[in-house]
């Protein structure tokens, strides 16, 4: 369990993170989501004690996390930062991780195991390309086998591979009851990965909701459907609330209602369907427009001169 209480952090004149309250369950992939800027490392930091709140708290397992004992089998975290001695073997590299927390020495092994990475234990970190340094960072997170883990921005730059290696990752441990933190940027990876999603936009909550719930309320699908007889079907429609409007002879656009939908209605009302679309926003599409106005960098529509 993760718990942000009214969260704020300021440098100097600029607020990053504003007032900032959500709870990250247990059993459940929680997508952290926000624009460039948003407040989300920021975030991330004051949860795993790297940095301290100008006012607010975060506490993870019920307290502040420098008040943590052993910290590493409490909470596993991924940060950009790397932290791997480039001269070391990722094996090296797990052990003295987990001499310095009193976890004993054959967890390296069975981490590297775990995150593949069992048959490059004794190459150096300078030499892993960015996937496999990416799941040693993994493998240093699960070291203490713990109970929350966070997780900044894991699929950057990565492969499809790594990516979907990643995601069934997440899915893994919260299915075995773990909390995961995951930020991103990219709403569409979220959307097939997390169960849940707290959106920011300059440092301030915009939505904290199940990922269900967002799709519902930011998707919004059109069927355009070609029958036989598009007056009556506009009644046949209507009769049941779908609202739908004329495109061309043949055709109708209608909103709140799937093809599937649309294809029964027809069914019972004898009009053959010559043919039925979805088309509509995607969800990246809705996230965009949700943070567009709150984004902090946008790129300028201007010409060049
Ligand atoms: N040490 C710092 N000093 C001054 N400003 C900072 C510092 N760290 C972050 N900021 C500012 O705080 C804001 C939030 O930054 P943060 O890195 O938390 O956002 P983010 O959501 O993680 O963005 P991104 O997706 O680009 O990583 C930004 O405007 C950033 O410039």
């Amino acid at each position: 369990m993760i718990e942000v209480r009214n969260l704020t952090k300021r440098y100097g004149a600029k607020t990053a993170v504003d007032d900032l309250s959500f709870t990250v369950a247990p059993g459940k992939v929680t997508g952290f989501l926000g624009p460039n800027g948003a407040g989300k490392s920021t975030t991330l930091r004051m949860v795993l004690g790297l940095d301290e709140p100008t006012s607010g708290r975060a506490t993870v397992c019920g307290v502040p996390y420098r008040d943590l004992a052993r910290p590493l089998t409490r909470v596993g975290a991924l940060l950009d930062t790397g932290g791997a001695h480039p001269g070391r073997t990722a094996r090296d590299h797990l052990r003295v991780l987990a001499a310095s927390h009193g976890l004993p020495a054959g967890r390296a092994d069975e981490v590297l195991e775990q995150v593949g990475l069992a048959g490059a234990a004794r190459q150096r970190v300078r030499g892993l390309s960015l996937g496999m340094g990416r799941r040693l960072g993994v493998a240093a997170a699960l070291l203490g086998d713990p109970e929350v883990l966070v997780l900044d921005e894991p699929v950057n730059g990565l492969d499809p591979e790594g990516v979907r290696w990643i995601r069934e990752l997440m899915r893994a441990l919260a299915a075995r009851g773990r909390t995961v933190l995951v930020s991103s940027h990219l709403m569409n990876e979220m959307a097939v990965t997390a169960d849940h999603l707290v959106v920011v936009a300059r440092g301030r909550l915009l939505a904290d909701t199940s990922v269900d719930a967002f799709v519902a309320a930011h998707s919004d699908v059109t069927v355009l459907a070609r029958v036989s007889d598009p007056e009556g079907m506009r009644r046949a429609l209507r009769e049941r609330g779908i609202e739908s409007a004329r495109r061309d002879d043949a055709t109708l656009a209608v909103s709140g209602a799937s093809a599937e939908q649309v294809g029964r209605v027809a069914g019972a009302e004898n009009i053959t369907v010559l043919g039925l679309t979805e088309s509509g926003s995607s969800l990246e599409e809705a996230f965009m427009r949700l943070t567009r106005e709150h984004a902090e960098y946008r790129a300028s529509t201007g010409g060049i001169r």
